[in-house]
């Protein structure tokens, strides 16, 4: 359906509009278009559809569409411990919920629509609770610009919010017909809704270059093959390998991560396969190795471009037939275990140059799968930048975290050698710098290119270099009241450690010298967490 379609949707009844949505059989269409269709309906200036995260139980939303909220708000999670309204919503159970102009709650969009970032404290909101079958599904919001837009409103928005529960039961019904089909061994034909997966490897994008492997790895992930991720650093092989095991056969089977590159040399042959008490000289008993403990389930080789010539020659047959040998032992044993291997290396290239074995390059790279480097992503930078500021905020104690207009264009013109990892420093380190460097407004803090320090033009020469921001001198002798200046000191303390290990907080009560609870209370009185 595209605009036109959009613009005559607009005067059908509402079941109408219910079913013809529902014929787009996609629901990654779907939900942009539902708001679309409802913003032009509803008197809101921005509107978004959150959904409960699968894995998390009902404490975390996560955003399928919005409209006119920043790009970032897609990528960012919504805890409900810390958004009191969004609790309130999720628990209403008499529909939706007005917050009028005024309300005490804050609001969890704060600084995140752009026209309302200045008068915030003067605008409407109404969220709705959204079951399906009875169980909480997710949560619909509408904020809009003047006080008491929405009177008079509240049928329209009961109704509304109603066809987004039936649209989302509908699709729930059908992602569960689909999986049974494919599990009875059908071809799954419709492309189901991605289920919110927990942050730790839900990889945020829908670009169309992280669309497409995010498509190959999941059709990947049902067979045995042996997969090979490339890429460049930080472009998230890991969150790919994650990916790959979840949604395996295998799932439920253990996911064994070993770094080829920090494996000492001599353990390298142990680590991997196991030894036999006596093999060696401190082998004191019997012990498996990576490729017995990841039986049953699946092995992620990170950086495998680092291993030893010699255990790439036995890998050989544990990559051929799934036969192993402990050091020390004559024995064979067999695994079932599927490998997965990641590299930023060329491994093509190692084989030309004698440093990587072409039979087992031949061996892992059955299937290789390459991660798109982020400035090929578009305005996933911005999505991405959203889950990372949604962690510093929390992390910081703001009330919002959020970018500036000319960092948003920064951040999409810079080339990002360093890829996701280098982005997440570039906010973490921002966020800190730009604490330490002037107080948040109201509890909003936005980050500007200079707190990102990105120069465009040049890309950052060592990406995962944490660089410490530059902390305003203290005034020898303070014009303040004692205890004022001892709480700025604290105050400066506390950040200046923080940014010295990028913002780890047990980390930094230890160089402090304080216990990390008194940490976090003094912290909390000095205005720095919630
Ligand atoms: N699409 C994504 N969504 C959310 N977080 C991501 C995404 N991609 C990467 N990250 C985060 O970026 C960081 C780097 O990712 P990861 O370790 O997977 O990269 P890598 O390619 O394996 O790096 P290396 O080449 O150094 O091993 C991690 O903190 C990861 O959680």
């Amino acid at each position: 359906m595209d605009n036109d379609a959009v613009n005559s949707t607009t005067s059908l009844p509402l079941e109408q509009v219910g079913a013809l949505l529902l014929a787009l059989d996609d629901p990654a269409r779907l939900w942009p278009l539902l708001l679309d269709l409802m913003s032009r309906h509803l008197p809101c200036d921005a509107c978004a559809l959150l959904r409960h995260d699968g894995r998390s139980g009902e404490g975390l939303l996560v955003p399928l569409a919005t409209r006119g909220l920043s790009p970032d708000t897609l990528g960012r999670r919504f805890e409900l411990g810390e958004h009191p309204r969004l609790r309130a919503i999720a628990e209403a159970d008499g529909g939706p919920l007005r917050f009028p102009a005024g309300c005490e709650l804050p609001d969890p969009y704060d600084g995140l629509i752009p026209d309302l970032s200045q008068r915030l404290h003067v605008h409407d909101c109404v969220g709705a609770p959204l079951n399906v079958d009875g169980r909480p599904w997710g949560v619909l919001t509408l904020d809009a610009l003047n006080e008491g837009r929405f009177d008079g409103w509240d049928g329209a928005i009961a109704a509304w919010a109603q066809l987004t529960a039936d649209l989302a039961t509908a699709v729930e019904r059908r992602a569960a017909q689909d999986a049974a089909m494919a599990a009875d061994g059908g071809t799954a034909l419709r492309i189901l809704d991605d289920p919110p997966q927990g942050l730790d490897f839900a990889p945020v994008g829908s670009s169309p270059a992280m669309a497409a492997l995010l498509a190959e790895v999941d059709s990947v992930a049902a067979s045995d093959l042996v997969v090979l991720v490339l890429g460049e650093t930080g472009v998230g092989k890991e969150l790919v390998a994650r990916r790959l095991h979840s949604r395996s056969p295998r799932a439920a089977g253990p996911l064994v991560h070993v770094n080829c590159a920090a494996l000492p040399d001599a353990l390298v042959e142990s680590e991997l396969f196991g030894h036999v008490r006596g093999a060696f000289s401190g082998a004191v008993a019997d012990r498996r190795g990576k490729f017995e403990l990841a039986d049953g389930g699946t092995l992620f080789l990170d950086e495998v471009g680092e291993l030893p010539l010699a255990a790439q020659a036995k890998m050989l047959r544990a990559l051929q037939n799934g036969e192993i040998q402990r050091v020390g032992s004559d024995r064979h044993i067999t695994v079932d275990v599927r490998v997965i291997a990641a590299t930023n290396r060329d491994l093509a290239a190692e084989v030309r140059e004698g440093r990587f074995r072409a039979d087992v390059y031949h061996r892992l790279s059955v299937y290789p799968l390459r991660v798109p480097p982020l400035r090929d992503r578009g305005t996933d930078i911005l999505r991405l930048a959203g889950l990372f500021l949604e962690r510093n905020r929390a992390r910081l104690g703001l009330r919002n975290l959020r970018l500036s207009a000319a960092a948003e264009r920064r951040m999409l013109a810079y080339p990002w050698p360093g890829n996701v990892r280098e982005l997440e420093h570039a906010i973490g380190r921002g966020a800190i710098r730009a604490r330490v460097a002037r107080p948040p407004d109201g509890g909003v803090l936005t980050l500007t290119p200079a707190d990102l320090g990105l120069e465009v033009g040049e890309g950052s020469a060592v990406a995962t270099t944490v660089q410490r921001p530059r902390l305003p001198e203290p005034p020898d002798l303070p014009e303040l009241p004692l205890r004022d200046a001892v709480e700025d000191l604290e105050r400066r303390m506390i950040l200046e450690h923080l940014a010295r290990h990028d913002g780890n907080w047990a980390q930094a009560a230890r160089s402090l010298g304080l216990d990390r609870s008194n940490l976090f209370r003094l912290a909390r009185r000095l205005g720095l967490r919630e």
